[in-house]
């Protein structure tokens, strides 16, 4: 059974749309990436997850429960950090610790000084003196701290400089491998690419591709680029239909190569080229086809 399941998930605001139709799942185990761009309904789907919303159609459920009758008690399970994370001024890493303790009914305090230690957080400063990343690494400890089954991050990743980026992204790892879902929203390709196992891509209130991170590889084009002897060689040069020609600059072609290397291995060994350079699969190139498709008639 899927930790976390929306089905025909629909959310509007008066006239806007905030979600339309939305079907998702998440297994146990599983980091799942949900991609899209500003205004897209990345916020407005995991606040309907953490039951703050109701849907107007549709469900959203976790473990089988309902996210809207059942939020209470579903907050037990889920770790949240919320896009807009605001904190209490006088607010330290140890104040906070003692008090998500006492609500939650367990003590945290071990395992969120081993987080605070992994993110480099003083345990005694104030939220008022801490810079923005330094709030969101609070922010990650306090919905990491209690092992949650289910993780909900809203761009975990803003504020947070490489190396903290990537001390996140072996927390996340280390929470899927224990068992945890991990459903995380971005902007950013390259954590997605490196961390997730599937991605959705949601685009005004729709999502329009849910699919594994291998197939979308297997599917994104690689860049050719021809070297030529001289650019009149270039410029009269024929290319076969699985090359889709992006710019021609001087001798050198650049194209888009559809399917795969043995065709194009065959027919260049029948050029005359001066070199070749074969690029690895483009995966954003992909992304920004998908995040503007249907704009400007597309
Ligand atoms: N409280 C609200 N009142 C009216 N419209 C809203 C409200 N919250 C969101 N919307 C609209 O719903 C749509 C989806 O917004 P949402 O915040 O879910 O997008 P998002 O993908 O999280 O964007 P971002 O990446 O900019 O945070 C947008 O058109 C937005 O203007």
């Amino acid at each position: 059974m899927a930790m976390l399941r929306t089905t025909n998930l629909t959310r509007r605001y008066g006239a806007r749309l905030g979600v339309d139709r939305v079907n998702l799942a998440v297994d146990a185990g599983e980091v799942f990436g949900f991609l899209g761009p500003n205004g897209a309904g990345k916020t407005t789907t995991i606040r309907l997850l953490m039951g703050f919303l109701r849907p107007h159609a549709g469900q959203a459920e976790i473990g089988g429960l309902d996210c809207w009758r059942h939020s209470a008690r579903l907050k037990r399970d889920v770790g949240y950090l919320p896009g807009d994370l605001r904190l209490y001024p006088w607010l330290t890493l140890t104040t906070a610790t003692s008090i998500v303790s006492q609500t939650r009914g367990m003590n945290i305090s071990a395992r969120a000084s081993e987080l605070a230690e992994r993110f480099e957080l003083e345990p005694t400063l104030p939220v008022r003196k801490m810079s923005r990343g330094t709030r969101q690494k609070l922010g990650l400890v306090l919905a990491m701290a209690h092992r949650p089954r289910l993780l909900i991050l809203d761009e975990p990743t803003s504020g947070l400089d490489p190396l903290m980026q990537s001390r996140l992204a072996d927390l996340v790892r280390e929470a899927a491998a224990a068992g945890a879902a991990v459903f995380f929203s971005s902007h950013t390709l390259s954590e997605v690419e490196s961390l997730c196992d599937r991605v959705a891509i949601v685009r005004r209130g729709k999502v329009i591709v849910d699919e594994s991170l291998d197939a979308l590889r297997h599917r994104a084009p690689r860049v050719v680029e021809l070297q030529y002897g001289d650019e009149h060689a270039a410029s009269a040069a024929v290319l076969p239909d699985f090359l889709q020609v992006v710019e021609r600059r001087g001798a050198v072609c650049r194209c888009e190569l559809e399917g795969t290397t043995p065709p194009l291995v065959t027919w260049a060994y029948q050029q005359p080229l001066v070199d070749i350079r074969i690029g690895r699969p483009d995966l954003e190139s992909v992304f920004h086809r998908l995040y503007h498709v249907g704009e400007e008639g597309t």
